[in-house]
């Protein structure tokens, strides 16, 4: 039984990484350029240690920018910057920074972090700074901690920098929100475009991309491949006896018979009108005969019904293989002619003809 083609998101993931990588770039770029200016203010007041510990920060983050540039690796870009950026705000809270205003850069932190992480890795590691915050907050002692802080600033630290990280939160979990719903109506739609409405098979646009694909494959690596094109006899006539309801009916019908009888790689889909296309990956000519014999004999015994009237359906269908065809085009062009051979030759058969147990006869020059 086919089934449609699983919707290919990589392009859109690969889009979004391209994204998230290029807005890393930037915050490094940003990051270095503030850390170098930062840096020589100190060393013009006499900070050298602060200005070159800054400096230190700018050369990892350069050497992380020019890592990811030599190797595109965006998993590696994301952790080493959240290192990077982690030790360097650990350091200004436990030292003050310039005048004691250190910590005032670790709200740069949380709408980074939810960016770069999940909402879950990000609420944790915003949780474990904020529990080291408060550490160094509460024990000035601490042998790396030369900072000290008033009381008031530390409460109006604590409760902004958590409103502002449940602030992001949600921010971060609407965006995602929003995103998965567009994936999903896109996902939708794109099924829609791909699918025969009546029928529920993939329609003639699905069919034209599965058929270039089979035939790059074809090319690439030489895996042939041949196609049946099937028509619905005398269909005209079920519509104009039974009524257009009966003939929607019967290609329904139909369609879930044929999606039974052909394997599972292999794809049906309606072409148009009450004509269907199937393609057969990896068959050889005989084998698509066999196969187009065999929905021919299994439609014309099945008992097609509308309302409790019994309707007598039967196929034709012409078969050719990329074989003999060389290209997409002649290779439908020849399904066709072959087609209008079987309607021609009288109906309910399959062209190039096929040897059958009562009728042995020899397959035509066109096969
Ligand atoms: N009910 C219904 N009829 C359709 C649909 N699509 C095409 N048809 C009808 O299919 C009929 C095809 O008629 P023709 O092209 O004359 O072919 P035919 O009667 O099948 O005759 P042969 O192909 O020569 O065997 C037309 O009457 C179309 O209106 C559909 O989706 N539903």
């Amino acid at each position: 039984m086919s089934e449609l083609l699983p919707i290919d998101h990589r392009y859109a993931g690969e889009h979004e990484e391209a994204q998230v990588s290029r807005v890393l770039t930037w915050l490094s770029v940003m990051a270095t350029a503030f850390l170098i200016v930062i840096g020589a203010k100190s060393w013009a007041s006499d900070h050298m240690v602060h200005a070159w510990v800054l400096w230190s920060f700018a050369i990892a983050l350069s050497i992380n920018m020019a890592y990811f540039a030599r190797t595109g690796n965006l998993a590696f870009q994301k952790f080493s910057l959240l290192l990077i950026v982690s030790i360097l705000f650990a350091y200004l809270v436990a030292t003050g920074g310039e005048s004691n205003t250190g910590p005032l850069w670790l709200y740069a932190f949380p709408p980074l972090l939810f960016y770069v992480t999940s909402l879950r890795v990000g609420t944790v590691v915003l949780v474990l700074c904020t529990v080291i915050a408060f550490i160094v907050f509460s024990f000035p002692e601490l042998p790396f901690v030369t900072a000290e802080y008033h009381t008031d600033f530390k409460i109006r630290f604590f409760s902004t920098l958590i409103f502002e990280s449940m602030f992001c939160y949600i921010l971060e979990a609407s965006r995602l929100k929003a995103r998965n719903e567009l994936v999903k109506q896109a996902d939708s739609l794109e099924k829609a475009a791909r699918t025969d409405e009546l029928t529920r098979l993939p329609n003639r646009r699905d069919m034209q991309s599965r058929l270039q694909m089979e035939f790059s494959r074809y090319q690439r690596a030489g895996h042939h491949f041949s196609i049946a094109l099937l028509d619905l006899d005398l269909f005209k006539n079920i519509n104009d006896s039974a009524g257009h309801d009966a003939g929607d009916d019967v290609l329904k019908q139909f369609a879930t018979l044929a999606q039974s009888i052909v394997r599972q790689t292999d794809v049906i889909a309606r072409w148009g009108g009450e004509e269907f296309l199937i393609l057969l990956p990896d068959t050889s000519l005989l084998q698509a005969l066999s196969l187009a014999e065999r929905l021919r004999s299994e439609v014309a015994s099945y008992p097609f019904e509308f309302r409790g009237k019994e309707l007598p359906v039967t196929i034709s269908a012409g078969v050719c293989t990329i074989a003999k065809a060389g290209t997409l085009e002649e290779l439908l062009r020849q399904a066709d002619a072959n087609l209008y051979n079987a309607k021609e030759s009288g109906r309910n058969r399959i062209a190039p003809r096929v040897r059958t147990r009562d009728e042995p006869v020899a397959e035509p020059a066109d096969a």
